[in-house]
């Protein structure tokens, strides 16, 4: 049946749109902006049973990518098609970048060739790789992105390894008597993997998912937005410390990047900083050059202790909160607020849960935050009453210039908290 004129002009657009368009050569909020148009363009066109189909057959495609990663078959590609230009950031294959599935078979000789060539197949449904023909394929930068030193594939490791707890979401629910999860020490996670171990104590004794979450946390796509403290006046409210004093303690500060990112911008700032975590992340933390020469001091300190270091000027917590629900949040609040003293201010930078109208990546991350941690992630009202039952008094909410307080903005730029004790 022909094409309706409008359809078929509006399809000419769009494929000649794909056929010109450079994504290195867009900028980010342009970039954005049309992935968004894109997204609502799809829902548009979906009818429930695409929408349907496309979200049950989505886990098959992160599956697959993580057998690919556990297989290796991305290195074996990577070695096939030689050094590339291609980065994560670059926009489109190279045809020179091409490989031969026996080639691969060969180099992964410990698998079933029938079974790397499935995988294969599924990769090039997705676009992962391009077939040529039937044992030839091209590489392409996603396909590049997932070798093993490659973060991207540590991502994808941390979601398939969630996927086990998500599964178990419907039982945990079923057996509780659908009680919200408020214990990190009972909750879903583990209800899925038949644990009494709190998640970090299960990173802290599986080095393997512990160096995956760590690489994780130091990814760029967590630092979306501006920085803390360039819309925090560090200037006015930091600067009154001397050497001798402690400027700032990062608490679960993970390898340290906020620190060194405060470092260089505000180098010559009195006062020790200081990076606290748990001991088999502190360990990671000083293997960092980085770190070390720039002065900052590291320190294995459980959160739930009595905190070391007193009347430092300010305590940071960034992403560390959202891991813990109330009942275990007052307890680690409780220990900050011991240690500061009437000049201390503890500054808490996390994404604020809208009151309403949430987007995607909001309830994600409250999703995930349920299922490893059975926490949350607060809206402004949550946190001012945790504070409050904490003993703290939330003085300030500190926004982006730019970020106004709709759901968008929200779920892009962490939020800048400021407590003080009551
Ligand atoms: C979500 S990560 C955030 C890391 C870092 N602040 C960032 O934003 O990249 C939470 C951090 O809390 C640390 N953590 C968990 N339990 C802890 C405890 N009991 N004492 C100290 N740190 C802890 C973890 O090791 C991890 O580095």
């Amino acid at each position: 049946m022909p094409h309706d004129t409008h359809v078929t002009s509006l399809l000419q657009t769009l494929n000649a749109t794909t056929e010109i368009l450079n994504r290195s050569a867009l900028n980010q909020t342009d970039r954005r902006q049309l992935l968004q148009a894109c997204d609502r363009l799809q829902r548009s066109l979906e009818s429930p049973a695409d929408t349907t189909a496309r979200l049950v057959f989505s886990a098959h495609q992160l599956m697959a990518l993580r057998l690919g990663v556990d297989l290796k078959l991305f290195d074996a590609i990577d070695a096939q098609v030689g050094p590339s230009p291609a980065s994560a950031e670059s926009s489109s294959c190279n045809p020179n970048q091409s490989f031969d599935v026996s080639a691969i078979c060969e180099a992964l000789s410990h698998a079933d060739p029938l079974l790397i060539q499935r995988i294969i197949r599924f990769l090039a449904a997705m676009d992962v790789v391009i077939e040529v023909d039937r044992n030839h394929f091209v590489s392409t930068p996603l396909a590049a992105a997932l070798v093993s030193s490659s973060p991207f594939s540590a991502a994808v490791i941390h979601s398939t390894h969630f996927t086990t707890v998500l599964s178990r979401l419907p039982e945990y629910f079923h057996s509780n008597g659908w009680k919200n999860p408020d214990d990190g020490l009972n909750g879903p996670f583990q209800f899925a993997l038949g644990t009494e171990a709190h998640y970090f104590d299960f990173l802290s004794s599986t080095p393997y998912y512990g160096h995956v979450f760590d690489t994780v946390m130091s990814m760029s796509f967590r630092r979306r937005g501006r920085d803390w403290f360039e819309f925090f006046p560090v200037a006015e409210r930091l600067s009154n410390s001397n050497d001798s004093e402690t400027l700032l303690v990062d608490i679960g500060g993970g390898q340290g990047e906020d620190l060194m990112k405060f470092h260089s911008k505000f180098p010559t700032l009195p006062g020790q900083l200081i990076l606290q975590d748990l001991p088999s992340v502190i360990e990671g933390a000083r293997k960092s050059k980085d770190l070390l020469s720039s002065g900052i001091k590291t320190e294995e300190y459980d959160f739930f202790e009595t905190q070391p270091v007193r009347g430092a000027r300010a305590y940071f917590m960034r992403t560390v909160l959202h891991d813990w629900p109330d009942k275990q949040a007052v307890s680690i609040l409780g220990r900050v607020r011991e240690a500061m003293g009437s000049e201390s201010v503890l500054l808490i930078s996390e994404t604020l849960l809208p009151d309403s109208g949430a987007l995607l990546p909001s309830v994600i991350s409250d999703m995930q935050m349920m299922g490893s941690f059975a926490s949350l992630e607060r809206t402004e009202d949550q946190w001012r009453s945790l504070l409050d039952a904490s003993g703290l008094k939330l003085v300030h909410v500190w926004l982006p210039d730019e970020c106004d307080r709709k759901a968008q903005s929200l779920a892009e730029q962490p939020a800048l908290l400021e407590a003080r004790l009551k």
